[in-house]
């Protein structure tokens, strides 16, 4: 029987099978590692008295607790202050390659290391943190662990793991135009439950996938981890190939000919068996909008908040009660005519320069509704802003009345200056609409980068076809 994209990956990085039902131990290519995750890691390691057996495979930013302005200034916070500059000496004393705060390559974990060229299909990557699914976009087996593993694979360069079992999600067809990457994944969540991708490997396939820029299947697998999945994968492709080719890290000459040769082997074999299969017709597919707490809580756009009572699964049904407690809604009010304070368009999961460019046309000759109190616009990654700012993007964020910010996680989570303050509303191109994520009674409605500009013009949720031609305006 032939073998999917992830048994392949995994089979190449197999240093010893399990015997009994015991895991394999798996050679990892590349950790990634940030300043949140790694501390008792590294603290681990010294009480041992070990070192990294690879430190050249171990690379360290700085995102989660960064500041996105006066970023020269001392932090602000002093629990954020630790962990950066504990960050820095581990870095520092154990001989890993950091790129941090001011650097030009810093940047949120998930965003630096594809532009980097560090991404590469067939590779096993991992790191401490959820969104780690976001490298399966380039054909890699990625995926967050614990601080302990962090503490293994710097000890080891290996993990031990029991196989994965594997989904298909098939997206065939055509998108209609306003519809983006973010409502897919949103839709594919809102189908499968927070939790229907438990103990998978979900492999996204099908021509609207393969139709997809690099930027958004990393949106796409990204959020793989709120459909409850171990990781996110798409088969490389010359998109991948093109993508990757003359960057700092991706191979060159002759080797990156035999790169090419064996990253086309990384294919699901025709005759493979996924554990389950599901599959979406693109045609069908409107942009979305979240209107409860968790991300499978979406509706089309053009819809209404749904009753609680509607839904047959008790559970459900009072996850929505509860969820539209907090986010102060009734049911039935239609989503477009919900009023926001707030825009945030940036994360990992929206915060790369497809994902500006997009905003930015949206954004161009135009002004934010008053009634919106700010516009953030934060890139992911310090190299996505100096592009940003090479296309004049920044200029059309600033004259469009938006905060043009440096780099990070900014107010996708509340662990940085960047928060919300209780009952505030926002619209945010993140992937978490969990209570208190951006801020402390703060009330989150996830949705694409072009609907966050939209909603920016018009202060209440809307997509850019709500709008009125600049013509007419
Ligand atoms: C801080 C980190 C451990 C966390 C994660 O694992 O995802 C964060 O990035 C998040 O998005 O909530
Ligand atoms: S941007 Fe958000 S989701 Fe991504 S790593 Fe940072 S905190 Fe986590």
């Amino acid at each position: 029987m032939g073998k999917t994209l992830a048994q392949k990956v995994w089979d190449d990085h197999v240093v010893r099978h399990g015997s009994n039902g015991a895991p394999d131990l798996l050679y990892i290519d590349l950790m990634l590692m940030h300043e949140v995750t790694s501390p008792q890691a590294f603290d681990g390691l010294r009480v041992a008295g070990r070192t990294p057996r690879h430190p050249e495979l171990l690379i360290a930013t700085e995102d989660h607790n960064t500041p996105t302005v006066n970023i020269d200034c001392p932090n602000p916070d002093a629990t954020s202050a630790l962990q950066l500059s504990t960050l820095e000496r581990n870095c520092e004393e154990f001989g890993i390659r950091l790129h941090g705060l001011g650097d030009a390559d810093q940047g949120i974990v998930h965003a630096f290391a594809p532009m980097l060229g560090l991404t590469q299909p067939g590779m096993t990557i991992v790191c401490g943190d959820s969104h780690t699914s976001t490298h399966g976009a380039f054909g890699a087996l990625a995926f967050g662990i614990g601080t302990s593993e962090v503490e293994h694979v710097m000890a080891t360069q290996t993990l031990s793991l029991k196989p994965f079992k594997t989904m298909a999600v098939n997206v065939n067809g055509v998108l209609p135009p306003d519809v983006t990457a973010k409502d897919v994944i949103l839709a594919i969540i809102a189908k499968i439950g927070t939790g229907g991708g438990q103990g998978y490997v979900i492999e996204y396939r099908g021509s609207a996938i393969e139709h997809m820029t690099m930027d958004e299947r990393m949106t796409i697998c990204n959020m793989s981890i709120e459909a409850g999945a171990r990781a996110g994968m798409i088969a490389p492709d010359d998109t991948t190939f093109t993508y990757l080719k003359g960057r700092p890290h991706a191979p060159q000459g002759e080797l990156w000919d035999m790169a090419v040769d064996y990253w086309k082997t990384l294919r699901t074999d025709d005759d493979a068996v996924f554990d389950k299969e599901v599959t979406l017709e693109a045609a069908e597919l409107a942009p979305f909008v979240t209107w409860g707490t968790n991300p499978g809580q979406g509706v089309p756009i053009s819809q209404s908040i749904p009753d609680p009572d509607s839904f047959e699964d008790a559970t459900q049904r009072n996850a929505a009660h509860r969820a539209l407690d907090y986010m102060d809604l009734e049911p039935g009010t239609p989503m477009k005519s919900i009023p926001v304070d707030t825009v945030f368009i940036g994360s990992c999961t929206n915060g790369r320069i497809d994902d500006l460019r997009e905003a930015a046309a949206i954004m161009k000759g135009r002004k934010k509704a008053d009634s919106i109190h700010r516009v953030l616009v934060v890139p992911a990654s310090s190299r996505i802003r100096i592009q940003a700012e090479e296309e004049g993007l920044d200029k059309i964020f600033e004259e469009f009345g938006a905060q043009w910010r440096n780099a990070g996680c900014s107010m996708c989570l509340g662990m940085n200056p960047d928060q919300m303050v209780a009952h505030e509303r926002a619209v945010s191109t993140s992937n978490r609409n969990f209570e208190g994520r951006q801020g402390k009674g703060s009330r989150t409605h996830l949705v694409s980068p072009q609907v966050a500009a939209a909603t920016a013009v018009m202060g209440t949720i809307c997509t850019p076809a709500d709008l009125p031609s600049l013509m007419e305006a």
